[in-house]
């Protein structure tokens, strides 16, 4: 019932009238099936000589029929256009919900990845929910008619409706194996749908070439598809044997009860038009009985679909509290870890454990620590990405977790290696780091000229697919950087922001831009690094290594306790001499 509502309530907010003329189709096909009676009607009307009856049944054939086939024929083409949009509205909430989740942990649950790859093999579906609940509307309203018909036919012929029994089982059993086969095809199915993005990625292509990978992703896809085919099709061929014998069942009936009805005629107990109506219902049983059931099933199955999408809009209003304290506009003391232990959702591994940690308001941080250690988690959890499993992190002594997570974001900044590539003209990849600020041309040139990325004009196109230019790597992070240093944040992150950049130029940004905002709100800058040189201008170094903070201090301490960091530091030193 809930699902109705939603979907009902969708139509409604996407466009009222389309929905209100939902009506219009079950009430022509109302007045169409209709026919059977004026064409009883007007058999008899003839037949006693009767003038008055034979005229209500050609008017009620002519005016009925005409207005109902009418009334249906438009309406079903409004419902297509409704479909449309409800489609529409769904695919971009879908979009917006994934997207709004607040935070990552959705995306190390495997459930999650299901429930999102069935509903997105479903998303017609979705769109077409509110043509599905109009048509079982109307083949309800059909299926009534006809009862009503046949009983005014002959009350035996009512025991048709019977057959609709072992029909109704059957359909749910047919819609149990149905699910049970799409549910058992998801995860390859997610597989394959990986290994296509894989095989067309941009960033893939070189190492599928050079490895010569085209030939066995090809084969693992096609593997994949007939995993996926195998539920599936075990569950259609299940399905088909069943509704064959419902249709051979069901004919048999039809034609026992019409054969019923010309006996009582034969015998003079019926009046000609009931015969009339016997025969034109047994053109419509059919309609009445079995397509109601059609309809209610196809339906549950879409209903099906809207219940995952239910599921995704009660996962994004359920997911983490974000608190309700407005996040602070400037930091005094520090932000503060206590205690903090965190390990991924459904991962039993401790990335970090026990984590004591005071990152000074306006002092410059750098994080370093070998591959793994955990140093993108330790920027995870700041950005709130993801929560402590364990102790609590501070922001001048408040609990972050008790900040409005939207505020807390807007006072953020970061680039981070893995950088996304915006589409869109330089002005927009870059003021999307500032949304107030999109675009304010002079703002976004002052972020281009810090992070000395003035790869293409302001107004060029990005994507050689919207016609646009493409940028290498390096000119891709460096509008990245741009991006990340369009807004003044309380904290700005730099996470290997300059992977693709050489060591010089790491460090000139790094010592040059970052930190030319140093103090001001008591800003910090957290650089996560393997580059030791741009290490050394921070304020304060962390070393991170078995879940926990190594070493702590500046460069010249942490050279003088002559432990992991110094070793780090001189190994690199030592390669780059
Ligand atoms: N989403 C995740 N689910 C489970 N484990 C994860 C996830 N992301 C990272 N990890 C694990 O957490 C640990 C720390 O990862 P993290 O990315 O923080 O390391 P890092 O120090 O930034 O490494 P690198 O220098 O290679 O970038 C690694 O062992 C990694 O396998």
């Amino acid at each position: 019932m809930r699902e109705i509502r939603l979907l009902v309530a969708t139509a409604w907010r996407v466009d009222r009238r389309l929905t209100l003329a939902m009506i219009a189709e079950p009430l022509g096909n109302t007045l169409v099936l209709m026919s059977g009676l004026w064409l009883a009607m007007l058999t008899n009307g003839v037949l006693q000589g009767d003038p008055r009856q034979t005229a209500i049944g050609i008017g009620a054939l002519v005016i009925g029929a005409g207005l109902g086939w009418q009334l249906d024929l438009s309406a079903s083409q409004w419902r297509m256009v409704l479909g449309e949009k409800v489609a529409h509205a769904f695919d971009t909430e879908i979009a917006r919900m994934s997207a709004s989740l607040p935070t990552l942990e959705h995306f190390d649950r495997a459930e999650y990845h299901d429930q999102l790859e069935l509903l997105r093999q479903r998303q017609g579906q979705l769109g077409n929910s509110m043509s599905a609940l109009a048509m079982t509307v109307k083949a309800l309203a059909a299926g009534a008619t006809v009862l009503v018909l046949l009983v005014v036919a002959h009350p035996a012929m009512l025991a048709l409706v019977l057959l609709a029994l072992p029909a109704l089982l059957i359909t749910k059993t047919q819609q149990r194996w149905r699910a049970q086969g799409e549910d058992s095809s998801a995860l390859p199915g997610r597989t394959a749908r990986h290994l296509r993005t894989v095989a067309q990625d941009r960033d893939a292509a070189v190492e599928i070439r050079l490895f010569g990978l085209a030939g066995d992703l090809e084969r693992r896809m096609n593997d994949l598809w007939r995993e996926q085919r195998v539920p599936i099709e075990a569950a259609e061929r299940k399905v088909a044997g069943a509704s064959l014998a419902q249709q051979l069942l069901y004919v048999a009936g039809v034609i026992a009860a019409v054969g019923f009805v010309l006996h009582q005629a034969i015998q003079g107990r019926s009046a000609p038009g009931d015969v009339v109506l016997a025969i034109y219902l047994s053109q419509q049983v059919q309609t009445a009985v079995i397509w109601p059931i059609q309809a209610v099933t196809g339906f549950g199955r879409t209903l099906h679909t809207v219940r995952r999408y239910r599921w995704l809009v009660d996962r994004a209003r359920t997911a983490t509290p974000t608190g309700s304290r407005p996040a602070p506009t400037e930091i005094t003391d520090g932000i503060r870890l206590e205690n903090v232990s965190f390990r991924y959702p459904g991962s039993e591994k401790w990335v970090l454990r026990n984590v004591d940690l005071l990152i000074p308001a306006g002092s410059a941080l750098a994080v370093v620590g070998e591959n793994g250690a955990g140093k993108t988690t330790l920027v995870k959890l700041l950005t709130r990405m993801y929560e402590p499993t364990e102790g609590r992190i501070t922001v001048d002594g408040v609990d972050l977790a008790e900040l409005d997570l939207e505020t807390w974001r807007a006072r953020l900044a970061a680039t981070f290696q893995d950088f996304a590539r915006f589409e869109f003209t330089v002005q927009h990849a870059v003021g999307v780091g500032d949304l107030p600020h999109l675009d304010d041309h002079e703002h976004v040139e002052a972020a281009l000229t810090r992070a000395n990325a003035h790869v293409l004009p302001q107004e060029a196109q990005l994507g050689t697919s919207w016609g646009g230019t493409d940028l290498s790597t390096g000119q891709w992070q460096k509008l990245a950087l741009a991006r990340g240093l369009a807004r003044t944040p309380l904290i700005r992150f730099f996470d290997e922001p300059t992977a693709s950049l050489d060591a010089f130029t790491e460090d000139a940004l790094f010592t040059g831009m970052a930190r030319a905002t140093d103090g001001a709100h008591g800003m910090i800058t957290v650089l996560v690094t393997h580059r030791f040189s741009t290490v050394r201008s921070s304020d304060l170094i962390v070393v991170l290594a078995d879940a926990g903070v190594a070493e702590l201090g500046s460069h010249q301490e942490l050279l003088a306790r002559n432990g992991r960091y110094a070793e780090l530091y001189r190994s690199q030193a030592d390669a780059f001499a």
